[in-house]
């Protein structure tokens, strides 16, 4: 039937949206389901996520793939020599495998976590895998602890970000789910970390199906600074 046919096709409409994703997606029915909205008053702030704190090494990459998923674009960029630890990941090492972009119609909205019911112009997601525990991406994310996200909030303001432009500037080039294309500049995904590295976390799941609940999620309280041209459909 065509309820069924569009079922098949997830999306964010009321017959394809969050509300029916568990119809299709068990795990989206579960208890650590994320996007959350960030509550600053009931977060507690816990002693030992200082004493290990949180570090990341990346490298500079060129010729990344970028491609657009139909509900925001990705860059696949498997880097074997990253490395996310310490904070909320105990003893194991996390590697970089993609990064991508959840952002809105407009510079009200887009973000996928809230703070305080607040909503960002965006978020932008770099993704990590457990390398101690798990021999592959799809395997950890099979995994409670298979996953660990970086968030970063955008603000709108007056000054672009440098590398985001080296990513939104190929958006022209792929306007169309499933299209790809190389990114020519050189990036470096430390540039996209916030200077105040203060961050809330916790247990959570990929926020769009299948909705794993494999993600310990880690999100920056301070957002970077983007123009409105960098985060919003044209
Ligand atoms: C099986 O692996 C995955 C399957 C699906 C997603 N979706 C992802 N969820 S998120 N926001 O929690 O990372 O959302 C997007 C949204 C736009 C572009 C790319 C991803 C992520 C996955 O691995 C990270
Ligand atoms: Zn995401």
């Amino acid at each position: 039937t065509r309820a069924r046919v569009m079922a098949a096709e997830w999306g964010y409409s009321p017959t394809n949206g969050p509300d029916v994703w568990a119809r299709l997606f068990p795990q989206a029915g579960g208890a650590r389901q994320s996007p959350v909205d960030i509550c600053t008053s009931i977060a507690s702030s816990d002693s030992n996520l200082e004493m290990k704190k949180l570090t990341f090494a990346y490298e500079s990459q060129s010729d990344l793939r970028i491609l657009n998923t139909g509900h925001g674009w990705k860059v696949e960029a498997p880097q074997s020599g990253s490395r996310l630890e310490g904070g909320p990941l105990g003893e194991d090492i996390y590697q970089l495998e993609q990064f991508h972009c959840h952002w809105g119609e407009t510079s009200a909205e887009g973000s996928e976590h809230t703070v305080d019911g607040r909503a960002y112009a965006g978020e932008l997601h770099l993704v990590h895998w457990n390398t101690t525990k798990y021999q592959s991406f799809a395997e950890a994310a099979q995994h409670p602890d298979g996953l660990a996200v970086l968030g970063v909030f955008f603000d709108v303001g007056n000054e672009s970000n440098d590398e985001i432009e080296k990513i939104v500037s190929t958006l022209s080039e792929i306007k169309f789910k499933g299209q790809f294309t190389d990114i020519p500049d050189v990036i470096d995904p430390t540039t996209f970390l916030p200077s105040g590295l203060g961050y809330w976390t916790y247990l959570g799941s990929l926020t769009t199906p299948p909705c794993n609940e494999c993600v310990i999620w880690i999100v920056y309280k301070e957002p970077i600074t983007v123009t409105e041209e960098q985060v919003t459909y044209h």
